[in-house]
């Protein structure tokens, strides 16, 4: 694990003598040979359950050891990521049955008892929403592809499950719908981490997968957390009472205090990533990997050279459709290189290859036929964010108003639970700082100048209001805009500046 050593916000502690959650859990870990010290598993407010420090811990201390054979890899669930899915939900199937029969129901039952009811993912949301919501913003080709995978993996399922009831594998009280597969697919899209030192191997580390993220944290898990894959093995942790090939380590990256939480990052992701695969939204404003993502692809319609281009492109290893990340700091690299290939028009056959070479081998921008190639980039790029400001179906004050009265909503009801809990709280845990981010002064609903999102939306606000939903995405379409435009303006910039040096090189 790596993050910043400055926590991004003034973080509450939580109380470390307070009751443990989720006791049968935990001791199933202990039996499996997992200590769960030196962290402690409680309520984190908005975020739902997080792992907090016990006691104070110094940078470098491990923090987490999870014994390879607690680790459930797609081997381990005799394949695929489908059929992961399918062990979590036949699990699930056969707890709420109260049958612990199957040898995966007893061997994984402590651990799917714990997992939410609802990821919260946006395979949670009602469909008809996820049109409405996203449109015009280049999350619905992520919504599309999580739908589609989704999907996808149920068709390959369903036969499987029909062969299996019909084989007596499936019993009649396990219900293994669609349903329970999106729940399966909802909770491996926001707990699987990806382990880059074991070949990108996706896997559910149960205890682990109780850290939440923390945007200003470094890198982090489902695509990249860095576990080290310990070489020394864990004696007595395999269930034979042998030793265990390894364990997952988690070490400390800075020192912290007992109660506060241990965060981990997730992944440099945009808020819109996080909203859709995790159900939680941060301020976009101050996600520091927010983007919004350009797709270019060789025209297949409309360029007579589209052919002969994607071969080009092929020769030096790229694809014939990119998707680049615009950020607010400027042009990503690599995209204007990109845009001039595919919008020159050479006249012959070998300078389609020649240009190639020389935009993605050297970097430059030659002539082609007299005409400036990097001005015929920059007027691409305009063109596609003059577009991609068109798509929006909503006006960027809407959305502002939209994303601040929600604000003002959780802000709100967030007070509202804090005066009850307060209330209702012994004196001794009153010394604590609560769970939840302190409130945020509260915008006016409908002005447009109405500061951005402040505030995370988590998973349950996500998830049980429709409104905080749309709320959601409107912050986050509005930092897309907010970065088309920044984008906008560094392409005039850079045009002016281009055509100037044009003028200079014909004056010699
Ligand atoms: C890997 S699990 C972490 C444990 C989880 N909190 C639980 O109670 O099971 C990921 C989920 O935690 C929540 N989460 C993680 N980080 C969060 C954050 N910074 N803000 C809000 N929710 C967060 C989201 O619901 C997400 O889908």
């Amino acid at each position: 694990m790596s993050r910043s050593s400055a926590p991004s916000q003034q973080q509450p502690l939580f109380d470390v003598d307070g009751p443990d959650l989720e006791p049968e859990f935990q001791s199933w870990l202990r039996s499996e040979g997992l200590s769960t010290q030196p962290l402690l598993l409680r309520h984190c407010g908005r975020e739902g359950r997080g792992l907090v420090a016990s006691r104070s811990l110094s940078r470098g201390e491990v923090l987490v050891k999870l014994p390879d054979h607690l680790v459930i890899t797609a081997e381990r669930a005799a394949g695929e990521w489908s059929l992961l899915a399918l062990l979590l939900a036949e699990v699930k199937g056969r707890l709420a049955a109260g049958d612990r029969s199957s040898p995966a129901a007893a061997r994984w039952g402590p651990y799917v008892a714990v997992l939410p009811q609802r990821p919260g993912t946006l395979l949670d949301w009602p469909a008809k929403e996820v049109q409405q919501l996203l449109r015009g913003s280049p999350l619905q080709r992520l919504a599309d592809s999580i739908t589609s995978a989704a999907s996808a993996s149920w068709r390959e399922l369903e036969p499987l499950i029909a062969q299996g009831r019909a084989d007596g594998l499936v019993p009649e009280h396990v219900p293994l719908s669609k349903g329970d597969l999106e729940w399966a697919f909802g909770v491996l899209l926001s707990r699987c981490i990806r382990l880059p030192s074991r070949g990108d191997l996706q896997v559910l580390a149960p205890w682990a997968d109780q850290l939440n993220h923390d945007v200003s944290a470094e890198e982090g898990c489902h695509l990249d957390w860095s576990w080290d894959v310990a070489g020394p093995a864990v004696p007595g942790g395999d269930r034979a009472g042998g030793a265990t090939k390894g364990a997952l380590v988690l070490r400390a990256d800075r020192p912290y205090a007992a109660g506060q939480q241990v965060y981990v990052s997730y992944g440099p992701k945009s808020s819109g990533e996080l909203l859709l695969s995790y159900g939680f939204c941060p301020p976009p404003a101050s996600n520091p990997h927010q983007d919004c993502r350009l797709r270019v692809a060789v025209d297949r319609q409309g360029d007579p050279l589209a052919d002969l281009k994607e071969q080009a492109l092929a020769r030096h290893g790229l694809p014939s459709e990119l998707e680049f990340p615009l950020k607010l700091e400027g042009i990503p690299e690599g995209l204007l290189q990109y845009l001039a290939f595919l919008d020159a028009r050479p006249k012959v056959a070998q300078e389609t290859f020649e240009l190639a070479s020389v935009l993605f081998e050297s970097g430059g921008f030659p002539l082609l036929d007299g005409q400036d190639t990097l001005v015929l980039a920059l007027r691409g790029l305009s063109n596609r964010c003059t577009a991609a400001l068109k798509a929006y179906p909503t006006s960027m004050e809407a959305d502002q108003a939209l994303a601040a009265g929600a604000l003002a909503a959780v802000t709100n009801r967030q007070q509202q639970q804090e005066q009850q809990r307060r209330a209702r709280a012994p004196a001794r845990a009153r010394n604590y700082l609560t769970a939840e981010s302190p409130p945020a002064a509260s915008p006016s609903l409908s002005s447009p100048d109405a500061p951005p999102l402040e505030l995370t939306l988590g998973t349950e606000d996500v998830f049980v209001s429709s409104v905080l939903r749309s709320a959601a995405v409107a912050s986050i379409r509005v930092r897309e805009r907010q970065i088309v435009q920044r984008t906008l303006a560094a392409v005039s910039g850079q045009l002016v500046e281009a055509k100037r040096a044009a003028g200079r090189s014909r004056r010699r």
